[in-house]
């Protein structure tokens, strides 16, 4: 039988990471959408309808897949913090960040299609992991902003980096705080009727390939 393709719709090389670090068979596909939204929603349904706009977005030219879309924000007091436009503005988000414990809100799309390239099933669904930080002093805010490595996350600090000289602990799933929940996409997966082990290069999840 010929699988669906796994394709995942993300100009992030951390989910890539994430997604090749699992062994998985997948192709990449940034999407073009724009991320603005046109009114404010909670964090829980924006990054639902943008992980799912950025998957169906890409499915459009996707015959025969299982299309993957992911979005994430930090929200700190009720508010979302995105990517910093700049330094200064990933200088606030840090000094706000520091010292206190915030969300990180993932939202996870699959985006299944037909032989003609049709849309056949969707799901979205999101994740929430909370994030301690220690205090960070100006010049250790100054030193991580001139690594660059704030300036494409969410938040501005990435916690499989650098960032995790100041992340103390998390509660949660530490996948969804990089971008792309591993959990959530195994049950997304399995709720559709699939299983995220045949995805794999080591082969079905049935027991076909074993002696
Ligand atoms: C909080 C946090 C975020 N991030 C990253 C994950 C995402 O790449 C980015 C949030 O921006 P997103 O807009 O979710 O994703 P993206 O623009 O990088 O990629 P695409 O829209 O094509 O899928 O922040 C980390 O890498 N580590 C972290 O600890």
């Amino acid at each position: 039988m010929i699988k669906r393709a796994l394709v995942l719709a993300s100009a992030s090389p951390r989910r890539r990471e994430v997604l090749s670090g699992l062994g998985l068979s997948f192709e990449v596909i940034p999407s073009t959408i724009d991320e603005q939204i046109s009114r404010p929603l909670p964090p829980g349904e924006m990054v639902e309808q943008l992980a799912l706009r950025k998957a169906e977005d890409v499915a459009r030219s996707c015959k025969y897949s299982l299309v993957i879309g992911a979005d994430t924000v930090v929200v700190l007091d009720g508010k979302v913090l995105g990517k910093p436009a700049d330094r200064r503005e990933a200088y606030a988000m840090l000094e706000r960040l520091q010292g206190r414990t915030h969300q990180v809100y993932s939202g996870l799309a699959l985006v299944e299609t037909d032989r003609d390239g049709q849309i056949s099933r969707r799901s979205v669904r999101h994740r929430i992991t909370r994030v301690h930080m220690r205090p960070m002093s100006p010049d250790e805010i100054e030193w991580y902003i001139y690594t660059n490595e704030p300036m494409d996350k969410a938040g501005s600090y990435g916690i499989q980096g650098l960032g995790s000289f100041w992340v103390t602990g998390i509660d949660g799933c530490y996948t969804n705080v990089v971008g792309l929940s591993v959990p959530l996409l195994y049950e997304m997966v399995r709720d559709m009727g699939y299983s995220l082990i045949d995805f794999t290069k080591f082969g079905p999840s049935d027991g076909r390939t074993r002696r």
